[in-house]
């Protein structure tokens, strides 16, 4: 393999990822950050080792305080599951869930999900998560939503053909904006069963911190969308 073609040189983006200062957590989070972070980080290294092993590999955006992240890994053992976030105490908790469950399949992103999609080779991953995404309700901050053409078109590049995305809102203009970028989409379908079914939580659905808030002006909508 040459230089250029090595998964470090592929990835390159990635590492220019500002480092979150363990300085600025309390100090059970910061030691957590030093130890467990670096084990686990979804950096060149980590996620070519990933993949490399030949399991499944997930990828779950804006994971929160990641309480989902932490129980789809401990539900699928088989599996290793990316989590992106770029809050920082959002990824502290994430650590601390899993330092509990002592779980060995996730890698952290500490930042924004897009270069990472990226730089994934394509079709490397089954499954994309984006739960209740920051909503951005007012019209003249609509173009800030993660859902765009651009990153619909990224998802397909890095899902393998039959791959999924778990998108759920509780904002019915994100929903219906969400909706109409999806099927626009030349690569995606939406099953008919996600279409009956589309208000009422998926069977392997893990409720998160954001959704239980409530904050949005309707009821859980979840799509699942399918990689053609
Ligand atoms: C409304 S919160 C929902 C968190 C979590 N999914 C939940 O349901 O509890 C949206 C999250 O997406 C994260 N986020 C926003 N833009 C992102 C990006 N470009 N890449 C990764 N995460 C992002 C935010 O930091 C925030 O934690």
């Amino acid at each position: 393999m040459s230089e250029e073609n090595t998964p470090s040189a592929e990835w390159g983006p990635m590492r220019s990822f500002g480092r979150i200062k363990s300085r600025k957590l309390k100090p059970q989070q910061a030691s957590l950050f030093d130890t467990l972070l670096p084990r686990i980080e979804a950096n060149d290294a980590h996620v070519a080792a990933a993949l490399a092993s030949g399991r499944d590999l997930w990828l779950e955006i804006g994971f929160g305080g990641g309480e989902h992240l932490a129980a789809q890994a401990a539900r699928n053992p088989d599996v290793t599951l990316i989590g992106c976030e770029p809050f920082l105490n959002g990824v502290g908790s994430a650590l601390r869930h899993i330092a509990d469950g002592d779980l060995k399949n996730v890698l952290i992103l500490p930042g924004d999900a897009r270069p990472l999609l990226d730089s994934l080779p394509e079709a490397s991953l089954s499954r994309i998560f984006i739960l209740f995404a920051d909503p951005w309700p007012k019209a003249r901050h609509n173009k800030r939503r993660f859902i765009q053409a651009e990153t619909i078109a990224a998802f397909a590049r890095a899902l393998k053909p039959g791959g999924t995305v778990r998108f759920a809102t509780d904002w019915a203009d994100y929903a219906d904006w969400a909706l109409e970028r999806f099927l626009a989409s030349p690569d995606f379908n939406w099953p008919a069963q996600s279409q009956s079914d589309w208000n009422t939580a998926p069977a392997d659905h893990v409720t998160t911190r954001y959704e239980t808030k409530g904050l949005g002006d309707c009821a859980p909508v979840f799509f699942d969308f399918v990689r053609k």
